[in-house]
């Protein structure tokens, strides 16, 4: 459901500072951050800043906030206070469209792919502007895009699958295709939320490993609840509860931090 209303920010704009700030330093940068449901506290940030070509994973229990972090990124939510800047820019305001526009590409739980489709298909209708032309699948990509297509799906192991049907994909495959189709917008930001549910553990180190190569290109946030999937991508991690950051560091750091144990054996 789009909760995005067009409830404007009740905060005045910040000072310029931390919009230099932002474009400085950071991809995307949340600063003073508030989110409420109904009078309900979902989100409460200061500051929390990603690094071009970071690839930074948020955990935390049920209900800790990472989804709605997620969701106040793309656009989906609106913040009550606080803003947004991404590649520079303040997109607190910005809609859902325009802001997947600007680069931020989302990759939900369950697979969003055409299952009558093959998987050359659907990489083909994901290529950028492809969406708005009806004839999708009768209008000639160019060399270029076929190359990036098949470079793609080499990198993913489903060249041999090129001709198949998505429905007849294992639930990895799918996955796989569908992280592809969104590299094919080349986003700036990509947010992942939990790649490794429902995957064997040898789909899931193929999925560490896959958003590892693809760090370096594209930025990317990882939600995540497997913790052995979080220990595969060895990146930085950020523990969210109730609504707060409550650690930051290292998964080895992390896991010993009182308030996380805590946080995690309280539930
Ligand atoms: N649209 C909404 N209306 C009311 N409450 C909401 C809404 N969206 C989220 N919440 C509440 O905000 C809190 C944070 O939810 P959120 O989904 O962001 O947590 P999460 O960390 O992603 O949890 P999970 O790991 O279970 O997916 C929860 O208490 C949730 O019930």
């Amino acid at each position: 459901m789009n909760t995005k209303t067009t409830t404007k920010p009740t905060r005045n704009p910040e000072p310029d500072y931390y919009a230099d700030e932002a474009e400085l330093k950071f991809l995307l940068y949340l600063r003073d951050i508030v989110v409420e449901f109904d009078g309900f506290r979902a989100l409460d940030i200061d500051a929390f800043g990603i690094f071009h070509n970071e690839l930074r994973v948020i955990i935390g229990p049920n209900g800790a906030g990472k989804t709605t972090l997620c969701d106040i990124v793309s656009g989906k939510t609106d913040v009550t206070a606080g803003r947004v800047y991404f590649d520079g820019d303040d997109i607190t305001a910005v809609s859902e469209t325009d802001i997947a526009k600007r680069g931020v590409g989302r990759k939900f739980q369950t697979p969003t792919v055409f299952d009558s489709l093959t998987v050359y298909e659907n990489m083909e209708l994901a290529l950028p502007g492809r969406q708005k032309v009806i004839p999708n699948l009768w209008s000639k990509e160019t060399r270029d895009d076929r190359d990036r297509i098949l470079t793609m799906l080499e990198r993913v192991s489903l060249l041999q699958a090129l001709h198949t049907p998505a429905r007849y994909l294992s639930h990895g495959q799918r996955q796989w295709l569908e992280i592809s189709m969104l590299i094919m917008a080349r986003p700036k930001l990509l947010l992942v939320d939990e790649p490794a549910a429902g995957l064997t553990d040898e789909e899931t180190a193929l999925t560490a490993e896959l958003l590892l190569e693809l760090r370096g290109e594209h930025t990317i946030v990882v939600i995540e609840h497997d913790m052995e999937f979080v220990r595969q991508l060895d990146s930085r991690v950020t523990v969210l509860n109730e609504g707060k950051m409550l650690a930051d560091g290292t998964m080895e750091k992390v896991q010993q931090d009182p308030q996380v144990i805590e946080a995690y054996l309280g539930r």
